[in-house]
């Protein structure tokens, strides 16, 4: 495994590779969720190059970006372990040099859930996954189903904007009592982890109440959200039933009905999401 520090040495590399990438974007302090990633790439090209690059456009200035968790190091040894051949880790000044004022905005789909309480967070998404399917040139990239709005988005773009690759979404990698792995989840207190046990397990109340014949999405929000209100660390940032392609607001659901939340433990933002009649 080598690591590449640079977009120019990044962009020699995939010229040299054409039609032979696979591209795992992360923000690093990888976990199991990421190494799934990994190695799906790991089947689905003859190279596989995982960014690190915690991205400074997509974070609103009351956010976590100087707290976010990094060590690169740590990152190394799980990305080599996972069969990855590149890691392009490049600094945000070479990212976005000075000068640098272009952005990237798909529109109606970033509005509500994450969008809504993050503004400008999905422009600084596709703009940065724009810049690096530009600089990686890979015919496949591989996001979790765990952002799925942001999985979503990026679809959109890809399909609006004619980019010639695949995209592959990956389903959500889970704690054994249920907690979603995020790399936030490291910045959870003892006590903060158990409650953010309420997100997992809203979603199965939901679940549970759908697999019973239950369709209606306001009584299925009432059974979700019961948990959530039970937790009193938590704070309820939204929930919602959608429709899981184009993210609109649904009535009666069925089997193909995104459940996607997002709470609040302490300082810390985390999001969950199911599709109601899915494993
Ligand atoms: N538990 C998981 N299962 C599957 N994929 C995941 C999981 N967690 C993150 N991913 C995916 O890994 C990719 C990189 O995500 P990112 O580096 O932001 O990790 P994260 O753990 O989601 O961090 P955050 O704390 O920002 O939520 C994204 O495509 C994301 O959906
Ligand atoms: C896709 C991504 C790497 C862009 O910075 C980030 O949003 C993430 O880690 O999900
Ligand atoms: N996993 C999405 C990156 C973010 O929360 O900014």
């Amino acid at each position: 495994m080598i690591l590449i520090d640079t977009v120019a040495k990044m962009q020699e590399f995939a010229r040299q590779h054409r039609g032979e990438i696979a591209l795992v974007p992360t923000m690093g302090y990888l976990h199991e969720g990421h190494a799934s990633l990994m190695r799906e790439a790991r089947k689905r090209a003859a190279i596989v190059v995982v960014s690190i690059f915690v991205n400074p456009t997509q974070f609103g200035v009351n956010e976590d970006l100087d707290s976010y968790p990094r060590d690169l190091e740590r990152d190394k040894r799980v990305a080599e372990a996972a069969g990855v051949d590149v890691i392009f880790a490049p600094t945000a000044a070479d990212m976005y040099p000075a000068g640098y004022q272009s952005y990237l905005n798909v529109e109606e789909i970033t509005l509500e859930l994450c969008g809504a309480s993050r503004p400008g967070h999905f422009r600084g998404v596709t703009t940065v996954v724009a810049k690096l399917f530009n600089i990686v040139a890979p015919t496949v990239a591989i996001f979790g189903k765990k952002d799925f709005q942001q999985l979503a988005v990026i679809r959109r773009m890809v399909q609006d904007f004619n980019m010639d690759l695949e995209i592959v979404g990956m389903p959500i990698v889970r704690e054994a009592d249920g907690l979603a792995l995020s790399s936030r989840n490291a910045r959870l207190s003892e006590p903060e982890r158990e409650s953010a046990l309420c997100l997992s397990r809203s979603i199965k109340a939901a679940r549970a109440a759908f697999a019973k014949g239950e369709t209606s999405v306001a009584q299925l929000r009432r059974v979700a959200l019961e948990v959530i209100e039970k937790e009193r660390a938590a704070t309820l940032d939204y929930l919602e039933f959608r429709d899981p392609d184009t993210l609109a607001p649904l009535q009666t659901a069925d089997h193909r009905t995104l459940l996607a939340l997002a709470v609040r433990v302490g300082t810390v933002r985390l999001i969950d999401n199911c599709i109601l009649g899915e494993e």
